[in-house]
């Protein structure tokens, strides 16, 4: 018995016709957070979210959703999970209270404790309570289907780019459902391509490429990760063409008295690169730093394994 909300061991699939999805990836979603899975696209994030829905079989390794294994306790597993796919999965002629209700059916919740109406209220979509289903715009139908995944109260959810075609203001409600849910309890696991989402939202993001686990760390850690470092130094006076130092990684000039340094914060700190500065006999007025955001982690990490 673990206490993550989710285990995985060792897990691999290899497809009929030889593709290696997934190999050997290990890790545990913590219960409580909102957990990233991010990676480029075929790195093999749908593969595992997929033998954790019970549509795909895995071809080894273990998974465990909330204590219970997906080959030992089947059942138990799969009430204790939500997923939202990418693909809008739901039959058009009935309206949305009735594919919550149709979907608590096949959960077995029992009609007293439904809570359909809640639930749209909760995505924004109680005044469609009762429309067709087809008739929902592309951002109505995604938030159903994430109160679908909620029907029978799971206390996990796990979201396949869930934003993929959503607009921006559909994009920020559904995020805010999302936290909504988690501060209520429920663990979050969402796959994105938005890494500004993921670094917003995640407390913690794993990395898969080539089906390989590259990376997995509390958010802060994984940003703080990135080595290369930019300064904006503002000097006093014009410079014709900016100065050459080994602690330098690149250095531009982005305005007459402006340069732009890049250096790798493993080997040299901010104080040594505007020591190299003045040691050029200019004086500093102003400094700027820029703190790596996830994509520059993210394309670092999978440049280097790639
Ligand atoms: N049913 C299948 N049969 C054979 N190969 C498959 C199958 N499903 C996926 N693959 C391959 O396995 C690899 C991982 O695919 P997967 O869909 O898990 O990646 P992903 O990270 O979810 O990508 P995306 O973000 O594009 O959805 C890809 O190379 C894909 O082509």
């Amino acid at each position: 018995m673990t206490d993550a909300a989710i285990s995985i061991q060792g897990l691999g699939k290899t497809y009929k016709g030889g593709k290696r999805a997934l190999d050997g990836v290990s890790f545990d979603v913590p219960r409580g957070q909102i957990f990233g899975l991010l990676g480029p696209n075929g790195a093999g994030k749908s593969t595992l979210i997929n033998i954790l829905a019970g549509l795909v079989n895995k071809t080894e390794g273990r998974a465990t959703i909330w204590g219970f294994d997906i080959d030992e306790h089947p059942r138990n597993a799969k009430v204790s999970i939500g997923i939202v796919n990418q693909e809008i999965l739901f039959d058009p002629f009935f309206t949305p209270v009735e594919t919550l209700e149709i979907q608590a059916g096949l959960y077995g919740v029992p009609k007293g404790q439904r809570r359909s109406l809640d639930l749209l209220r909760a995505v924004h979509l109680e005044d469609k309570a009762n429309a067709y289903a087809r008739t929902l715009s592309g951002g109505m139908k995604r938030r159903l289907m994430v109160a679908k995944a909620m029907v029978h109260s799971p206390p996990v959810l796990v979201l396949d780019e869930p934003t993929a075609g959503v607009d921006i203001e559909l994009r920020q409600q559904l995020w805010a459902y999302v936290r909504e849910l988690n501060a209520a309890g429920v663990t979050v696991v969402l796959t994105t391509h938005y890494l500004e989402e993921a670094e917003e939202l995640c407390d913690r993001i794993a990395i898969i490429n080539h089906g390989r686990l590259i990376a997995n760390e509390p958010t802060r850690e994984l940003v703080g990760r990135a080595q290369e470092k930019i300064v904006a130094v503002t000097v006093d006076r014009d410079v014709a063409a900016p100065p050459a130092n080994a602690c330098f990684q690149k250095i531009a000039l982005v305005g007459d008295r402006t340069l732009e340094i890049t250096y790798d914060k493993s080997r040299v700190n901010a104080g040594e690169v505007l020591g190299a500065i003045t040691a050029e006999g200019l004086g500093i007025v102003d400094v700027s730093t820029k703190e790596p955001d996830l994509e520059d982690v993210f394309l670092s990490l999978t440049r280097s394994v790639a």
